[in-house]
């Protein structure tokens, strides 16, 4: 996710017939404002981030510091017991996701003030099943979900999260958080309030001896392990014109615009069917042994994979193949569905997207099983199917027809010091 532009690049999806990227001149031009941007953020002070345990600006590229923890633990009984002062009109609760009410609550507050695109075109729009899923891992704890309310009305007006995962950087596993939904009401904002969530979420992390954690965020902060991109593949060229999301490339028309994305109506790989539960433990292993290229992934155990890929209806889809001569697993893809509204628009309210997820070839050519996995997107009635160039993407983005967005999403972590900023196709991780 997420975060600054993940949805969608309306400039970026102009696409020549070719199905790629915008031409040179566009390019060049976005590639130097991209830049001048990026040196300003550099030189930007972060008076909140200059004093946490996180690379800092000055040092990159000094590799004479010690990858792994920036900070040891603390003894837990010297964990500050209360929590932090909110501004005195605001309280801290602890949001239930057990529970319907609270639910719809956190769904409420993010589906009118979460993430949009620079244009303010598009929101995400996480589902309240999607936010059980994605809140509720195995050994989840409750006191990670973390709402502040204004005290008179009652009405939640900011969010942060944490869920636990263990992520393991080259040869250590390391018992983490991973942090989302960072979210403060649009009347709220630069306020200094998402300083005081982000301290807060900390604390009730070390307090179950957690010391470390992950993060994506479309703004650069101090310091980035990785900056990936995301990239679109157009299933409903048509509606995607119309609301904005991409432009008819130069030269198209959108007869032929449609025809350039035309899918086959099934799937090609013989062999190829959801994931079933008994898949648990030989997706597990195909898995593990896969994101074991990767400097930064999940470290994924049976209970993981069954509660992150086992298919959960309009949440996420997992397929494999299996082989029809000896039923080995030999194969597997998935991707996860976030619809995001669509703001202002007359005709249409919402985009329905899917987000490629952890994808496995070792028999089946990626190439052809992302194929597959586009063609059940479409049956499935997506409008759009998204992909960053982590893992082994990049290998399939062009010859399938993603065009790249105009967003980028930065890696961080935090109380680890990695020394190298790594290529988005080192990173073995994708956070919802
Ligand atoms: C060991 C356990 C550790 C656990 C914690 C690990 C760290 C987790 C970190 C969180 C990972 C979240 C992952 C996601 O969920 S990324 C998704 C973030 N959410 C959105 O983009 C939704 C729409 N935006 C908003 O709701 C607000 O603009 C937010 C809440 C983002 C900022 O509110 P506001 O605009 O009202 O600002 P402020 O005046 O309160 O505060 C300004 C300070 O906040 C820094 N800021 C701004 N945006 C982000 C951001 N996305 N990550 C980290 N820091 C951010 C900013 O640089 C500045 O600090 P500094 O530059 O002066 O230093």
């Amino acid at each position: 996710m997420e975060d600054n532009n993940p949805i969608s690049p309306s400039g970026s999806q102009t696409q020549n017939p070719d199905g790629n990227s915008p031409s040179d001149n566009d390019v060049s031009v976005d590639a130097l404002a991209r830049k001048v941007q990026e040196s300003l953020s550099l030189a930007k002070r972060h008076k909140f981030w200059e004093t946490q345990p996180v690379g800092q600006f000055k040092d990159l590229g000094d590799s004479s510091l010690p990858e792994g923890p920036i900070e040891p633990p603390t003894p837990l009984s010297e964990v500050k017991q209360e929590p932090y002062n909110l501004p005195n009109l605001y309280e801290w609760i602890t949001c239930d996701m057990d529970s319907d009410e609270m639910c719809s609550e956190v769904y409420n507050l993010l589906s009118n003030n979460y993430v949009e695109d620079d244009e303010n075109m598009f929101r995400f729009n996480y589902s309240k099943e999607f936010l059980r899923w994605a809140l509720r891992p195995p050994g989840y704890f409750k006191s990670w979900h973390i709402g502040v309310r204004a005290k008179s009305s009652k009405k939640l007006v900011a969010f942060i999260t944490g869920v636990p995962a263990r992520i393991r950087t080259r040869d250590s596993v390391v018992n983490m958080a991973e942090i989302n939904f960072l979210c403060v009401h649009k009347k709220l904002r630069s306020k200094r309030l998402a300083p005081v969530m982000i301290k807060e979420v900390t604390r009730r992390v070390h307090l179950e001896n957690i010391w470390q954690a992950a993060y994506t965020a479309g703004v650069v902060l101090p310091t980035p392990i990785s900056t990936c991109q995301y990239w679109h593949r157009s299933l409903n060229p048509k509606k995607l014109i119309d609301v904005g999301f991409s432009r008819l490339g130069a030269r198209m028309t959108m007869s032929r615009t449609i025809k350039l994305y035309k899918l086959p109506d099934s799937t090609a790989t013989p062999g190829f069917r959801k994931m079933e539960p008994h898949d648990v433990p030989a997706v597990t292993r195909l898995l593990r042994k896969y994101l074991s290229q990767f400097l930064v992934a999940p470290d994924f155990d049976e209970d993981d994979v069954e509660h992150w890929l086992l298919p959960k209806v309009g949440v996420v889809d997992s397929y494999l193949v299996e082989s029809p001569e000896t039923h080995e697993i030999t194969d597997f893809c998935s991707f996860y569905t976030l619809p995001s509204s669509i703001l202002g628009n007359q005709n249409y309210s919402t985009l329905k997207a899917a987000y490629s997820y952890y994808n496995v070839s070792t028999t089946t050519p990626l190439l052809q099983l992302m194929n597959d996995a586009l063609i059940v997107a479409k049956q499935k009635d997506y409008d759009v199917f998204n992909a960053l160039d982590v893992m082994q993407n990049e290998s399939f983005l062009k010859e399938l027809k993603f065009g790249p967005g105009d967003g980028k999403l930065h890696y961080y972590l935090y109380n680890y010091r990695i020394n190298h900023i790594m290529r988005p196709s080192e990173l073995g991780l994708v956070l919802l």
